[in-house]
């Protein structure tokens, strides 16, 4: 389904933004501002296994089927080139038990230390809707750790054209190149021209302009 869907769409609700972390949806906020309303909620979904599209759609299915209504899903993956993608989906499980330092080990016997990060977001409307997928990447390199380490693997991680590793940056510029914010201006672009319609109690708006 793509963007263009003329008739308005009624939601029950609005949609909900699932995530066990609590540093993603700091990004998705301050990324979407009011753009799009939604609310969140913090569930801890299981870790799936496959390729990042499979895992971003069911992921969505899991957590509409939860909530019983339209939910937006994430799912990053960081793709190391030489390892032909790997880590990718499975980042969140070296990062901890091997940390930064390990990450850079496993590029060690390759000369390309050149990476990509990748976000999945996926709009499932409700429990039975065919989830929609919204991919954005940012091309870098694996790097030595710099900068705080407060959020996953962003010391080690250095976009293209800058100096600086996504730690070390400041958060207004993260946001304007990384990998979620580039998923999430297709998303503002779906809300923008899929006219949804979201009825709650007393509440409601409409997504268009
Ligand atoms: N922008 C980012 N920069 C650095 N690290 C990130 C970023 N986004 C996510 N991470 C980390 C957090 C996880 O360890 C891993 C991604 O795994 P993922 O399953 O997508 O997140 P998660 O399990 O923490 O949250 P969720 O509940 O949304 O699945 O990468
Ligand atoms: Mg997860």
């Amino acid at each position: 389904m793509s963007g263009a869907v003329a008739a308005a769409r009624v939601l029950p609700k609005a949609v909900t933004f699932v995530t066990g972390n609590a540093k993603k949806l700091e990004e998705v906020r301050a990324i979407l501002g009011s753009s799009i309303p939604f609310q969140s909620l913090k569930l801890d979904l299981p870790e799936l296994q496959g390729e990042p599209e499979d895992i971003s759609k069911e992921k969505a299915r899991m957590a509409a089927s939860q909530i019983n209504g339209p939910v937006l899903v994430e799912d990053t993956c960081l793709c190391f080139n030489a390892l032909k993608g790997l880590p990718g989906p499975y980042i969140k499980w070296f990062l901890e038990k091997i940390g930064h330092e390990g990450l850079n080990n496993l590029l060690i016997a390759y000369e390309d230390k050149s990476a990509f990060a990748m976000c999945i977001f996926s709009l499932a409307l409700g429990p039975e809707e065919e989830p929609i997928t919204f991919v954005g990447k940012t091309a870098g390199k694996i790097v030595p750790a710099r900068g705080p380490a407060d959020f996953g693997w962003d010391p080690v991680f250095q976009p293209d054209g800058f100096e600086q590793t996504y730690a070390e940056m400041p958060k207004s510029e993260k946001n304007e190149i990384s990998h979620r914010a580039r998923a999430l201006a297709l998303v503002k672009e779906h809300f923008a021209s899929a006219n949804y319609e979201v009825q709650s109690g007393l509440n409601s708006f409409s997504s268009t302009k």
